[in-house]
């Protein structure tokens, strides 16, 4: 099944008040909306029909015995079967808007949220994201949908009181006198329950926030013997949910009974009234069994108002959640007139200043020249700046001052796809889906073809380890398929980088788990296949220097020095002091 575009997005003027900029999705969907709201008025309408034929059929046919008894129950079987079907209809047609809504407003938040730039990412926690992403666009949409569909059932109420009033005019106001008790009471209620079922979903997203991290870190929990820390940290949290889960009981019990016993006092109220009415001859018994009927009836519409104002309430704050992310502008955009060229790989760091979207400054005015086809090790303490010159490179950040340029064109003029097909950065701990290995290799060239996908993986050194599974590679990997070592992983990722052929490469402490000899292997097929790619190798091991014909080290954001391992070593003590806690950390 082909996937369809969303059929509206949300107004982007700030100003509006959230419904009004999310109705562009009900419109979308309005033809289906009008018919479901239709077919439920409609339905309501018959319902509306059944006690008052109760009224006849009970004076004419029992008390009067005017009239055949049966021709009134078949009516109201008819009307019953009739509006059973009616429902049905209306009830599939608003729950295809909801799920149509829901799947707009799905596609509207994604497509946004890929395009957002990394630093939104650096900002935002994942399980926040997650929670942005599904309960409160069910929200939204539960809301947007039901809400219409709330208002046509209080509609009815008014029909409802209408006939009514054409039957008994005292009488009906009578049975009508509890209901905006009801209403209020309705109301009353979801507002009273209000905060503390807020409370309660935040507290459910916190409890799974720890529940995920238990997961994701069972390596470490066990490894520190931490089971009853975290157990003690995951009670905590369930008894502040229970806590929080008593106090919506509490005030549901409260309100309930109260809740559910007004109509029975509309009843009684009917039958005092209608009672001595029927006594004095100034109604029927029928009227007041069509009454009580019409008292039960209508009793679920106001209580729903109370529903609505919930939904409501629910529902403008996860608005206001999902148009942060919306409102967000993606600022890595292409520009007005992007360049698609071809790139050689002359790469250059001008006065280049950047500090992350927290502030944290990582480069200092750094110049850098790295020549068409030359490999470059980049070295310094941790922190200096060297993962940033990759993000950078690949736009991954733009520059606070200063530019990055490839064969003289500044990275900002180019295409952002283009650009990032031309420049593959293989990061340390790379992202396996779950994936067959070969889809994993093929991710940024679908199409490949296994001998491809083969030979990437040789020149990666993944192809021998790969074979030796019983799948090979359509052995799916990562959360949902095998555990590959972080070794492994990585060779993956540097195949995957491999087959898109990029004519930069930005080896990002790539080889850090892969041991030295399977290292050396895959330099010297990278250098084989790779002659004329311009590679930067972020190296925090000797033997991966060692793989590079010039070396840059970097301190406090900027290039200190630049020139082969043996000169650096010969003239520059700072490379030394660096180097002399690689072989710290190697030993
Ligand atoms: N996403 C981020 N958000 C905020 N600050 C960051 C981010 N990534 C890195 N930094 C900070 O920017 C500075 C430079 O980081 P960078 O990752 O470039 O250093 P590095 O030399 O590669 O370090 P390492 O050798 O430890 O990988 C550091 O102070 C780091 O804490």
């Amino acid at each position: 099944m082909s996937r369809r575009a969303p059929k509206a997005s949300i107004d982007p003027d700030t100003r509006k008040t959230w419904l009004r900029r999310a109705l562009p999705l009900v419109e979308a969907h309005r033809v289906v909306l009008a018919a479901s709201l239709l077919l439920s008025f409609a339905g309501l309408v018959v319902q509306v029909q059944i006690p008052n034929l109760l009224r006849i059929g009970i004076d004419k046919a029992i008390v009067d015995r005017t009239a055949q008894l049966s021709t009134y129950v078949w009516w109201i079987a008819g009307l019953a079967l009739l509006q059973g079907l009616i429902n049905y209809l209306a009830r599939l047609y608003l729950l295809r808007t909801a799920y149509e809504i829901e799947y707009d407003l799905r596609n509207i938040v994604y497509s946004h949220l890929v395009r957002m730039p990394f630093g939104f990412f650096d900002r935002v926690q994942s399980g926040e994201l997650m929670s942005r992403s599904s309960s409160d666009i069910r929200a939204v949409q539960m809301y947007l949908s039901f809400g219409p569909s709330i208002l046509v059932q209080c509609l009815i109420a008014v029909v409802a009181f209408g006939l009514m009033l054409s039957i008994d005019v005292p009488l009906a106001i009578v049975a009508m006198a509890t209901m905006p008790v009801i209403g209020f009471l309705g109301v009353g209620m979801r507002k009273a329950i209000f905060p503390i079922s807020w409370l309660i979903q935040a507290r459910l997203a916190g409890m799974a926030t720890i529940v995920d991290e238990n997961i994701q870190g069972v390596r470490i929990v066990k490894a520190f013997a931490a089971e009853g820390r975290q157990l003690r940290s995951l009670g905590e949290s369930a008894d502040k949910i229970r806590w929080a889960y008593l106090q919506d009981a509490r005030i549901r019990s409260r309100w309930t009974p109260v809740l559910d016993n007004l109509p029975r006092l509309g009843l009684a109220l009917v039958l005092l009234v209608g009672g001595i009415m029927v006594i004095r001859g100034g109604t029927t018994v029928g009227t007041i069994v069509a009454f009580n009927s019409y008292v039960l009836m209508l009793q679920p519409p106001f209580r729903l108002l109370g529903m609505m104002i919930m939904l409501g309430q629910r529902a403008s704050a996860s608005a206001r959640r999902i148009y942060e992310i919306l409102d967000t502008p993606s600022d890595i955009v292409d520009g007005p007139e992007p360049l698609d060229v071809p790139l050689k790989g002359d790469v250059r760091f001008e006065g280049v200043r950047f500090a992350y979207p927290n502030g944290t400054p990582a480069l200092d005015g750094l110049d850098l020249h790295i020549r068409p086809g030359e490999t470059v090790a980049v070295v310094g303490a941790t922190g200096s700046g060297k993962s940033t010159l990759g993000r950078l490179l690949g736009r991954f950040y733009d520059v606070t001052e200063g530019s990055v340029t490839i064969d003289g064109h500044d990275v900002r003029e180019l295409r952002l796809a283009s650009l990032r097909e031309q420049v593959g950065i293989v990061p340390d701990e790379p992202f396996l889906f779950s994936l067959s290995i070969h889809d994993n290799i093929a991710y940024g060239r679908p199409g490949a073809t296994r001998d491809e996908v083969i030979e990437a993986a040789r020149a990666a050194g993944a192809d021998d380890f790969v074979r030796k599974l019983p799948e090979g590679y359509d052995a799916v990997v990562g959360e949902r398929g095998y555990t590959l070592s972080g070794g492994q992983r990585q060779r993956l990722a540097i195949a995957r980088a491999l087959l898109v052929n990029p004519p930069i490469l930005v080896l990002d402490d790539a080889t850090s788990a892969v041991d030295v000899t399977v290292e050396q292997a895959i330099h010297e097929s990278l250098a084989q296949r790779m002659a004329g790619r311009t590679t930067l190798i972020v190296a925090h091991r000797l033997s991966t220097i060692g793989l590079a014909e010039r070396v840059v080290l970097m301190e406090g954001g900027r290039v200190i020095a630049d020139g082969t391992h043996e000169s650096l070593l010969a003239t520059e003590p700072r490379y030394a002091r660096v180097l002399a806690v690689f072989e710290k950390t190697e030993a």
